[in-house]
C-alpha cells in the first residue's frame, strides 16, 4: 500500500512548490547575472569612446535586436511580454550610455513609456511644434509625435514643416503591433538618420500642384521606381507624404524621376512586427 501521506495533496503540494521556488530563485539569479553583464557591456562600450561620433540610441540595431528575440521566441510567454521587458532592458542601456530624454505630446506618452521605459526623463509639450522646438533646442534627446494622418489640422502636421535632414523620423511605434492594428500610432524624431535594416519604410515629402490627383501621386511614384505603400495629403491639399519600401538617401537617383513635385526624404523606420508571428498570422 502507498504512503497516504504522498497522495495527500496538502502534503505534496507545498514540496512541490518548494522546488518549484528553488528553481525560479536559480533562473532569477541567472537571468540578473546576464542583465548585470548586460549593463556592463553597454556602460563599457560608452566608457571607451565607441558610441562617440554618433548617437548613443540606434533604433535600426534596436529593431534587429527584437526581430532576433521575437523570431526564436517559444512557450507562453506573450510576445509583447518579452518586447516590453527589453524596451525595458535596452533603454536602461540607452540612459548608461547619454543623458537620454522624450519630448512629446500628452497622447503620445503611454506609447512612449512603453518604447523607452518608465525610468526615461520625459516631458509633455502641448503642441506638436513645441516638441520639435525642445529637440531642436537640446532639451530632448528624441521627439515622439503622433502618426501622420490623411487631412489633420496644419498645427497637427508636423511632417509638413520639419526641417529634414536635420531632424528626421528614426523609428515608429509601437514595434510591437496590437491586436488588429496595421499601421503605426506614433513616430520618433530625432537629430540623426536611421541605420537601415533588411525591412525599412522611407518617408518623401512631395509638393503637388492643387489640381494633381491622389492617382496622379501614385502613378508618378511608381513611375520612378517608388511604389508608395501609403500616400498622405495635407488638409490644403498641397503637401504629400509618401511611405515607400526601403529607406531613401537624399541623392537616390530615383528622386530625379519626381523633380517636379520637389521629393524631400524626411526619414524613415524599421517596420514593426506583426502581433502574432507571420506563421501563425492568416493567409492574405
Ligand atoms: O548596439 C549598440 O550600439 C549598443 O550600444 C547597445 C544597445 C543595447 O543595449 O542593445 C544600446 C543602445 C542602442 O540604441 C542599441 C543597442
Amino acid at each position: 500500500m502507498s504512503d497516504p501521506a504522498l497522495t495527500d495533496p496538502s502534503v505534496v503540494q507545498p514540496l512541490a512548490l518548494a522546488s518549484a521556488r528553488a528553481e525560479f530563485d536559480a533562473i532569477d539569479d541567472a537571468v540578473h547575472d546576464l542583465l548585470m553583464r548586460r549593463s556592463a557591456l553597454s556602460a563599457q562600450l560608452s566608457a571607451q569612446g565607441m558610441k562617440a561620433g554618433g548617437a548613443s540610441f540606434r533604433p535600426g540595431r534596436e529593431a534587429m535586436i527584437l526581430r532576433r528575440l521575437l523570431a526564436r521566441h517559444g512557450g507562453p510567454m506573450p510576445r509583447a511580454t518579452v518586447v516590453r521587458l527589453w524596451r525595458e532592458v535596452i533603454s536602461s542601456s540607452l540612459r548608461l550610455q547619454s543623458a537620454f530624454s522624450v519630448a512629446t505630446t500628452a497622447g503620445c506618452e503611454p506609447l512612449a513609456r512603453g518604447h523607452f521605459g518608465l525610468d526615461t526623463p520625459l516631458r509633455t509639450h502641448a503642441t506638436p511644434s513645441r516638441v520639435l522646438a525642445a529637440l531642436s533646442a537640446g532639451e530632448a534627446s528624441v521627439a515622439i509625435l503622433p502618426s501622420p494622418a490623411d487631412g489633420e489640422p496644419p498645427e497637427a502636421a508636423w511632417w509638413i514643416s520639419l526641417d529634414a535632414p536635420r531632424l528626421q523620423v528614426v523609428a515608429a511605434l509601437p514595434f510591437l503591433m496590437q491586436p488588429g492594428q496595421l499601421l503605426p500610432s506614433a513616430m520618433v524624431v530625432a537629430a540623426f538618420a536611421a541605420d537601415a535594416t533588411p525591412r525599412d519604410r522611407g518617408l518623401l515629402r512631395l509638393e503637388r500642384a492643387p489640381n494633381t490627383s491622389r492617382d496622379a501621386l501614385v502613378g508618378a511614384l511608381t513611375a520612378a521606381g517608388l511604389s508608395p505603400l501609403r500616400l498622405i495629403l495635407s488638409a490644403d491639399g498641397l503637401r504629400a507624404l509618401a511611405e515607400v519600401e526601403g529607406l531613401i538617401a537624399p541623392e537616390d537617383p530615383r528622386l530625379a524621376g519626381l523633380a517636379a513635385l520637389r521629393p524631400w526624404p524626411v526619414g524613415g523606420y524599421a517596420e514593426p512586427e506583426p502581433d502574432t508571428p507571420a506563421a501563425q498570422a492568416e493567409p492574405a
